[in-house]
């Protein structure tokens, strides 16, 4: 693996409403088929709250204690088969909050970056039952500067945009996001790879919750705004290749980095 190539999978699955177990087993499953696969990937993304789903009135019996069993599970599993991997997130009990935080871990099990979801999605009640994190999350992955997000971040360009002046070239997003709003799912995190000149490596769970369905359609998006793979409804394991010399050769192709004008907004 070359510094400039990133080979990335997407698990985009279902995910079972307050079954930490059955979330756990299932995972296990798809990473195992994912680094049995012909090409192992560098990288594997899960989706958001994949340990409980938005099991919010139970969530402080069924969260994870300061994080400590996903940690246990990924980083062994990074250590036993050398990958890095965006964990998606997890609900985690710290304390008596309860936070949406994505660890990612290195090749060698270790900890590369954690990131609790800064801004809470109303719609779904979360502010009533989660606590915002209030710092950035960036890391690096194979010496490749990245970010992560989630969800309804997507939709305040600012954090992808303090994330691209701080050197990020690649963004991770796990999301829980349902229909109908399929359209605002595509269209932002377009949006954000254009806008930030950055790949843009997003996984979205699919299945039913109650009444809301999420549809998948997780994506990779190059620095150009050009989509290399995006899911249909189902369960099933995406891969691209994220070839890093693109990003530096679309930022010198339109410098909006130079050309920004802050002085003025
Ligand atoms: O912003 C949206 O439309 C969806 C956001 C969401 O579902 C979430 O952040 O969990």
């Amino acid at each position: 693996m070359s510094e400039q190539q990133l080979k990335v999978a997407i698990l985009q699955m279902d995910i079972a409403i307050g079954e930490p177990e059955t979330n756990f087993a299932k995972l296990s499953e798809l990473l195992e088929s994912c680094v049995q696969a012909e090409s192992k990937p560098d990288v594997i993304v899960f989706p958001e709250m994949w340990n409980t789903g938005y099991a919010l009135d139970r969530i402080s019996e069924i969260g994870d204690r300061d994080g400590d069993r996903t940690k246990a599970f990924i980083s062994a599993f990074c250590r036993k088969h050398g990958v890095n991997i965006v964990a998606g997130s997890v609900a985690e009990l710290d304390g008596d909050q309860v936070r949406n935080t994505i660890y990612a871990f290195d090749r060698e099990g270790r900890e590369a970056g954690e990131y609790s979801k800064i801004h809470l999605f109303r719609l779904m009640d979360e502010e009533k039952y989660l606590t915002a994190g209030d710092t950035l999350g960036k890391l690096e992955l194979d010496g490749v500067p990245a970010g992560m997000m989630i969800c309804y971040d997507i939709r305040f360009p600012e954090l992808s945009r303090r994330l691209a002046l701080d050197g990020v070239k690649v963004l991770f997003v796990p999301a829980e996001w349902p229909h109908p709003r399929l359209h605002h799912w595509r269209t932002l995190l377009t949006a954000r790879a254009i806008e930030n000149q950055m790949y843009v490596v997003a996984c979205n769970r699919v299945g039913t919750s109650g009444t809301t369905s999420f549809f998948g359609h997780s994506m990779v998006i190059d620095p150009w705004g050009e989509i290399l793979t995006e899911g249909d409804e189902s369960e099933q394991i995406l891969t691209a290749e994220l070839d890093l010399t693109v990003v530096d050769k679309v930022r010198a192709t339109i410098p909006v980095f130079a050309d920004r004008r802050p002085e003025l907004y």
